[in-house]
């Protein structure tokens, strides 16, 4: 039997697919800074996805705009202030703590920094048995040495490695070792926290590879957060956009990059013109203005009003409902239903200039 990128021997094997409606994630800062009694910072504001088992999700946004605290509630490790999550058919928003504990190896996560997410008193064999033995997946100790020796080939390591420690590794190798220790116990959604940020760019691209095979194998579900688009444009079958606690567009990756339907959208885009060669012929770089708006008092109407470069009247009065785009996504601007009317298209014109939409 052969180790696959997931860890398993058998083939591949299906995900669940995950719903998320309505979710709102707030933190009370009250007894921090200049705030007395309970003050809430709304880091979510009401959002809804889905990931489909087996794809990829990628949520991108400048830091700060909810995205770490919106895939954390999504399994549960940040409070839900409302909301629902779904993975497959268990709501898992009703979990009581006992059954949320049992469904932990259903659903993972890898953080961004290999280096403070592995304990480093702990040998690496024992780092990958440890979610086997807490969940009480594995009771005899020669299985978990099989899963633990299956979980390292499967991402390049050898079985040798199980008795060094994670100081003894590289960055991507030690990445490596929390992709193997997140997959261990077969889980059908893991979401990917800026997994690759701390990496230098040849290691980035090895372990984008390596979690494809994974998902290929296993048919795992995941949430790739980052803000890197260019690595969420190879990733993500969709990606969803998120501004100050909410998604202004979500969509097939590769139309979403392509024509975006959001002014936000083109402006990340641009700004990520050097990892994209193609797009630095064709497009002109979004000069964004300001800062993000406080999540605490955000602006009213469109929350992206305040730095966008085609904001009109409606857009500080209103907020804007999702309206679907030509490519099957959903964008929240006024654009689309009011002055130039695009209908869904990409805003790329009027960006430049022009307001035509029949010219997108
Ligand atoms: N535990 C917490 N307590 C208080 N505020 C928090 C907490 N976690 C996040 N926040 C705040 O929520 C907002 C959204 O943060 P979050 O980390 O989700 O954004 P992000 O898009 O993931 O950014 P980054 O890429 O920098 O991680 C920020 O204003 C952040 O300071």
């Amino acid at each position: 039997m052969t180790a696959t990128a997931a860890g398993t021997t058998a083939g591949p094997r299906t995900g669940s697919g995950l719903t998320v409606s309505g979710m709102r994630v707030s933190f009370d800062i009250g007894s921090r800074g200049p705030f007395r009694g309970r003050k809430l910072l709304r880091a979510v504001n009401g959002i809804s996805f889905g990931v489909e088992a087996g794809k990829t999700l990628g949520v991108v946004g400048e830091s700060g705009s909810g995205k770490s605290s919106a895939a954390l509630a999504a399994l549960r490790l940040n409070p839900l202030e409302a909301g629902t999550v779904h993975l497959g058919d268990t709501d898992i928003t009703s979990l009581a703590p006992r059954q949320l504990t049992a469904a932990r190896p259903r659903m993972q996560i890898v953080f961004q920094d290999p280096y403070a997410s592995l304990d480093p008193s702990m040998r690496v064999g024992q780092l990958l048995a440890e979610p086997l033995v807490v969940h009480g997946s594995v009771a005899s100790a020669a299985e978990r040495e099989r899963r633990v020796t299956q979980a390292l080939e499967s991402v390049g390591l050898r079985a040798a490695h199980a008795a060094r420690y994670p100081h003894e590794f590289s960055g991507g190798q030690r990445q490596r070792i929390a992709i193997a220790r997140a997959m261990i116990t077969r889980p059908e959604f893991v979401v990917l926290d800026e997994p690759v940020s701390a990496l230098d760019v040849s290691t980035q691209s090895q372990i984008v590879n390596l979690l494809k095979q994974i998902q290929r194998e296993s048919g795992t579900t995941f949430l790739f957060v980052s803000h890197d688009l260019a690595i969420v444009r190879i990733i993500s079958h969709r990606t969803a956009v998120m501004y100050l606690g909410e998604i202004v567009e979500e969509g097939p990756s590769a139309e979403l990059y392509d024509r975006p339907a959001h002014p936000y959208t083109a402006a990340l885009i641009s700004a990520g013109l050097s990892a994209d060669p193609d797009s630095a012929s064709t497009r002109e770089r979004i000069i964004l203005r300001g800062d993000i708006p406080n999540h605490i008092d955000p602006p009213p109407g469109c929350r992206f009003h305040t730095r966008c470069p085609a904001a009109m009247d409606v857009c500080r009065e209103k907020a804007p409902e999702a309206v679907p785009t030509e490519s099957g996504g959903t964008v929240r601007c006024h654009l689309h239903t009011e002055g130039p009317r695009l209908d869904g298209r990409t805003v790329l014109p009027v960006l430049a200039g022009g307001t035509d939409p029949a010219r997108s």
